[in-house]
């Protein structure tokens, strides 16, 4: 018999499904069987060896790949072959315009798609974007460098003109591919503070890359190890990288005991020391 209408509900949907994914380039397996399930608004860190795939898995998520085998949804649907504006991109190196000026990088975002052919808006239109532009740089701290133009920044502030203009197309994922990488530890560290900020504030899901393990753990709502669990000597190309560890944090980024129990000494030994230095 089949359940009353006022208790049957559809089945709870994840935000973003990615369904035995497989990511191959000729012979070599970057990717081999990846299922994972997120839900909206967390933020998840990947980390993992150089070379095992992390940045491919970015590539998937943003439409710019797709992948050899399986599929990622996205609410539902297929992530498309191209990237599009429910997807923001920041990556360690930005590419900027470096004849515009900071206000004029964030403003193009949203005049480039409304006038594809000039790419540029006039009058009203350019008003309410350059306006739109101004507010996003201000919160990232950038509002006293609106006439610069890209060279005149610090490297701290060229990552904030990056994620800037990743947020005036207000996607809903955010990806950042190590974007902290080249910044000093001082300048990294109030990195971490704006992007909490920010990530508090709008709630966005975001993926970010980090070979940094305690960046990981102090950012990520959720780490996730990527790591290729089976090796041939004789064929390096014949396996991929899976998800080995998805270690949830709670708002503390604080692992529970039971999850700190399953990692090998080295990530519990990380996780240990990031928790100290919070
Ligand atoms: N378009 C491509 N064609 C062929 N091989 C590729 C392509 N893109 C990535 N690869 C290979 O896939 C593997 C994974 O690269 P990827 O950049 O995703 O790793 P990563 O984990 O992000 O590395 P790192 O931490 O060093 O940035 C590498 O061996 C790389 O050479």
């Amino acid at each position: 018999m089949s359940a009353p209408l006022s208790t049957q509900r559809p089945a709870a949907r994840s935000f973003i499904e990615v369904d035995n994914v497989w990511q191959e380039y000729g012979d070599q397996v970057v990717l081999e069987r990846l299922q994972l399930t997120v839900q909206e608004g967390e933020f998840c860190t990947l980390v993992g060896a150089s070379g095992c795939g992390k940045s491919t898995f970015l590539r998937l998520l943003l439409g710019q790949e797709r992948p050899s085998r399986g599929q990622i949804l996205l609410d539902g649907a297929p992530i498309g072959g191209e990237p599009d504006a429910s997807r923001g991109v920041v990556f360690q190196r930005y590419s900027v315009f470096p004849h515009l000026t900071v206000l004029d990088n964030v403003a193009l975002g949203l005049e480039l798609p409304k006038s594809p052919l000039l790419g540029r808006l006039f009058g009203h239109a350019k008003r309410g974007a350059r306006e739109q532009a101004e507010a996003i740089l201000r919160k990232v701290g950038l509002g006293a460098s609106l006439d610069k133009f890209p060279a005149q920044l610090s490297g701290g502030m060229q990552q904030r003109l990056a994620i800037a203009q990743a947020l005036i197309m207000k996607p809903r994922v955010l990806l950042l591919d190590e974007p902290f990488g080249a910044l000093d530890p001082g300048i990294r560290k109030d990195m971490h503070a704006l992007l909490l900020e920010l990530w508090h504030e709008t709630r966005l899901t975001v993926f970010m890359v980090t070979h940094d393990l305690a960046e990981g753990f102090t950012l990520g709502t959720r780490i996730l190890v990527f790591d290729k669990p089976r090796h041939d000597p004789h064929a390096p190309g014949a396996f991929g990288a899976r998800i080995t560890y998805d270690i949830p944090l709670n708002e503390d980024r604080r692992a529970t005991r039971a999850a700190v129990a399953t990692l090998p000494a080295h990530l519990a030994g990380v996780l240990n020391s990031a928790h100290q230095g919070a």
